[in-house]
């Protein structure tokens, strides 16, 4: 059998971003398959896997969720064991997520449980979002497997292993993806009042985008408008004909989303008439915050101050996003953080977790969810 720091190397060395997961849907299986099959009911969903453990005496059914993508990032850690998918990597975690989910699994089959347990191996996290599909199709095809609590977790470069941070309430924000194309007319760059310039115009664009935040948003409200990536024009003496801004909108709720969007619109209509140009706006794919259920993540905090090896910490809310909370949406349980102590953060192409969180992970959550 495999060591667990092993399936995260190879996990590791195998990223693929949303719904594109195939090797590592394939990996996993091969896995999942390799552990005593009495008690498990294991089916597909697109590149995703759920994996049902039967209990002894089942009352409930506790849910585990992971996520299984990478990112388009070409890693730039000198690890023996780096990305062999150019321009991939897993920089947000998901080979930990996927690798204690899979330690847990391997435990809970081993020894089972009274309640029954279900593991989510949930696709698309970092876009377009796979958690919102993954529980329609549960919903309407598999009402048996669906979890009655749900749990997950998310690495914390900045904190140390062995700390668990969460908090009751809101944990993360509520999301919204942002393109915006500029249309206008190309021309020779030294003719330039024959053209429209989107890149002219995708720079004012982006200035004002960054005043939102500041002059349309009640400061005691909170919000995030970050343009990520802008691309304009062919070469250097051809005056561009388009330009794309590419961002990602946070909010800590949905009327500040719907202010942010009337603004970018306004923004964009304003653009339009400056600058004699088409500006469409496609807002992507939205996650809903994840909100964590009070009463379980208080239970959580008291149980992990109790766990010796375990620093709890009672965080703040970011404006970090996550598909879980979809979940989170319908079915009570909460996501926490767990520290891997990286001087690199969350998609970085440096980001190196310390692997022991594994070790340390795996019996924590183990005898956490024997306490419930
Ligand atoms: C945990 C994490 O980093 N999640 C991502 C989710 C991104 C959702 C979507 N693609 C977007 O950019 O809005 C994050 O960037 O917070």
């Amino acid at each position: 059998m495999k060591t667990l720091q092993q399936i995260r190397r190879e996990l590791h060395q195998i990223p693929e971003i949303g719904f594109q997961e195939f090797k590592t849907q394939a990996y996993l299986l091969e896995e999942i398959h390799a552990l005593n099959q009495q008690r498990l009911t294991i089916v597909k969903w697109r590149t995703g896997i759920v994996v049902h453990v039967k209990g002894l005496n089942p009352k409930k059914t506790i849910g585990w969720r992971t996520d299984m993508d990478g990112l388009p990032i070409s890693e730039q850690t000198s690890l023996s064991f780096q990305s062999t998918h150019e321009g991939y990597m897993h920089a947000c975690g998901h080979d930990i997520h996927m690798t204690v989910a899979l330690g847990l699994l391997r435990q809970i089959n081993k020894a089972p449980i009274n309640d029954s347990m279900v593991f989510l191996f949930q696709p698309a996290e970092e876009g377009p979002g796979g958690a919102l599909p993954m529980r329609e199709w549960l919903k309407e095809h598999h009402q048996d497997l669906l979890p009655d609590v749900i749990l997950a977790f998310h690495v914390a470069p900045e904190y140390p292993v062995g700390t668990i941070a969460t908090r009751p309430g809101l944990l993360f924000a509520n999301t919204s993806e942002l393109f915006m194309d500029l249309h206008g007319v190309e021309g020779h760059a030294a003719f330039p009042h024959r053209t429209k310039d989107m890149t002219i115009a995708a720079a004012s664009l982006l200035m004002q985008l960054q005043t939102i935040v500041s002059r349309s948003i009640n400061p005691l409200d909170s919000a995030v408008v970050t343009i990520g990536k802008m691309t304009s024009g062919t070469v250097q003496n051809i005056i561009s004909g388009h330009a794309r801004l590419e961002g990602t909108i946070r909010t800590m709720d949905a009327k500040t989303m719907q202010t942010v969007k009337n603004r970018i619109e306004a923004l964009s209509r304003a653009t339009e008439i400056a600058f004699e140009c088409k500006v469409e706006i496609d807002y992507g794919s939205g996650y809903y915050q994840v909100f964590n259920t009070p009463d379980i993540t208080s239970e959580f905090l008291s149980f992990a101050k109790l766990d010796e090896s375990t620093v709890s910490i009672l965080c703040d809310a970011a404006m970090t996003g996550e598909d879980f909370g979809f979940f989170l949406q319908e079915i009570p349980g909460l996501l926490f953080w767990a520290g891997i102590d990286s001087s690199y953060g969350l998609h970085n192409a440096k980001l190196n977790p310390d692997e022991k969180v594994i070790d340390y992970l795996v019996p924590f959550a183990e005898s956490y969810i024997r306490s419930l």
